[in-house]
């Protein structure tokens, strides 16, 4: 049994993000949902994405998922391993990116990692070591409002240096530029000395020499535009050979439903977008918490409104706004609420025979995912970059969409409805 490439991610977003990419590189590519209890058959399968929800998580929590998926990975003998973070490096304070890289090299005996949240063609691109997001810094992109992960340093070397047991080092522009050998020599010297390297990265050519120079390493750790030339890698040493594999999805009768959980910039665009021509209801937790509204009054809401289209729900709100219901509630209760309240409406949903979920946001996709209750992810075709339409597969089949926060155009959610049609 062996898969060329295992991959653990931090959130549900983004590791069918991560998918969407492997799967258009030419790997036949399976999105697990959870560490599954004991072996499955992966023979039909070149790379594996795990997907956890341990990015908020305390970190020793998040090191034991993490390590519990790389071990149960370990028994297909990949050729290298792989953990995707966000593209906005999104981590708690005393982070879960820099102690679960740490864990995972431990694990694999390994001293030596790259790392790599660019992803050019959303916008993230990382210069002189600073992750910028479009035009901005990732400090003043919107990202410093994030309810659960506040990214207030674009300093990828402080950041890690902040989180990480080792030091440091970054493989400049100049280096990256001069292409795929200048990048392995950057490795080697950094390595004497160094634990991680951060890799400047300003377009998709950088991503593939990056990609290339990383060959060797058994850990890599980005976003998923590192994943972008892996394929080839594993061709050029003759392991594999790149097929298109995109993905025919079943035709799934029955309604579509919008549920947002984000407050990214961008979602709050998309939100505002679909309301304009959708009957929508926002998620109060304030409310929820003191017993003013109940799951019931919006299934009557839900009930009486199926038939005007498709239906949104909505928690999505200003940065503001999130403030005043995190300092009634507390931070992490707050989006407990949320996230539970979303897990509460899906379940009922699907019972009324709701079969299309496009969702927004990392934990919201993950928590209305898990109470889906599916053991895979079958991925099909793209709806944006990073974002597929994927497909819970089974006697009744559905179809989500899993849209990380500042991912799609204003239009997003009407194109996920009108592809799952
Ligand atoms: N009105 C609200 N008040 C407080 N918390 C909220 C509110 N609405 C949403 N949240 C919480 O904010 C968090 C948003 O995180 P989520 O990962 O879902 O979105 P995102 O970070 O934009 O997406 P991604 O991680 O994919 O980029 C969730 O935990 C959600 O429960
Ligand atoms: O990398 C990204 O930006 C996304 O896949 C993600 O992780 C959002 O949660």
């Amino acid at each position: 049994m062996s898969v060329l490439l295992g991959c653990i991610a931090d959130d549900f977003t983004g590791a069918t993000d991560l998918a969407s990419f492997l799967v258009k590189s030419g790997m036949r590519t399976v999105q697990l949902i959870g560490v599954p209890d004991s072996p499955i058959d992966l023979t039909e399968a070149d790379a594996v994405v795990i997907a956890l929800k341990s990015r908020t998580l305390p970190a020793d929590q998040a090191i034991q998922q993490s390590v519990a998926a790389l071990e149960w990975l370990k028994q297909y003998h990949c050729e290298q391993y792989y953990f995707k973070y966000c593209s906005t490096f999104d981590s708690t304070e005393r982070g879960n990116i820099g102690p679960v890289t740490d864990a995972l090299l431990n694990n694999l005996g390994e001293s030596f990692t790259v790392i790599c949240p660019s992803l050019p063609v959303n916008g993230r691109t990382v210069y002189k070591g600073h992750l910028f997001v479009n035009d901005s810094l990732l400090s003043e992109s919107g990202m410093q409002h994030h309810p659960l992960t506040p990214m207030k340093d674009a300093n990828l070397i402080r950041v890690m240096s902040s989180q990480a047991e080792g030091t440091v080092g970054l493989v400049p522009f100049d280096t990256i530029s001069k292409g795929t050998q200048a990048i392995e020599q950057a490795y080697e010297r950094l390595a004497e000395t160094h634990r991680y390297a951060v890799v400047d990265t300003l377009s998709n050519d950088d991503l593939y020499a990056i990609g290339k120079a990383s060959a060797n390493l058994k850990l890599l750790t980005g976003g998923s535009g590192l994943s972008v030339g892996l394929a080839k890698n594993f061709e050029d040493k003759g392991l594999f050979k790149i097929r298109d594999n995109s993905a025919e999805l079943s035709k799934v009768a029955g309604d579509a439903i919008v549920l947002s959980g984000s407050c990214s910039v961008m979602t709050q665009k998309q939100v505002a977008c679909f309301k304009q021509s959708n009957q929508s209801k926002k998620i109060s937790p304030l409310d929820i918490a003191s017993g003013k509204t109940t799951l019931e009054d919006y299934l009557a809401w839900f009930d009486e409104n199926r038939n005007t289209g498709t239906l949104m729900f909505y928690a999505t709100d200003t940065p503001e706004n999130i403030k005043r219901i995190q300092s009634v509630l507390g931070v992490e209760k707050a989006s407990q609420i949320v996230e539970e309240f979303m897990a509460g409406l899906v379940t009922a949903l699907d019972q009324r025979g709701v079969t299309k979920f496009v969702i927004a946001g990392g934990e919201t996709s993950g928590a209305v995912i898990k109470a889906l209750n599916p053991s895979m992810l079958k991925i099909g075709a793209s709806i944006a970059p990073g974002v597929p339409l994927a497909e819970i597969s089974g006697e009744f089949a559905k179809l989500v969409a899993l849209k990380s926060g500042n991912f799609g155009n204003e239009e997003f959610f009407k194109k996920a409805v009108e592809m799952m049609s």
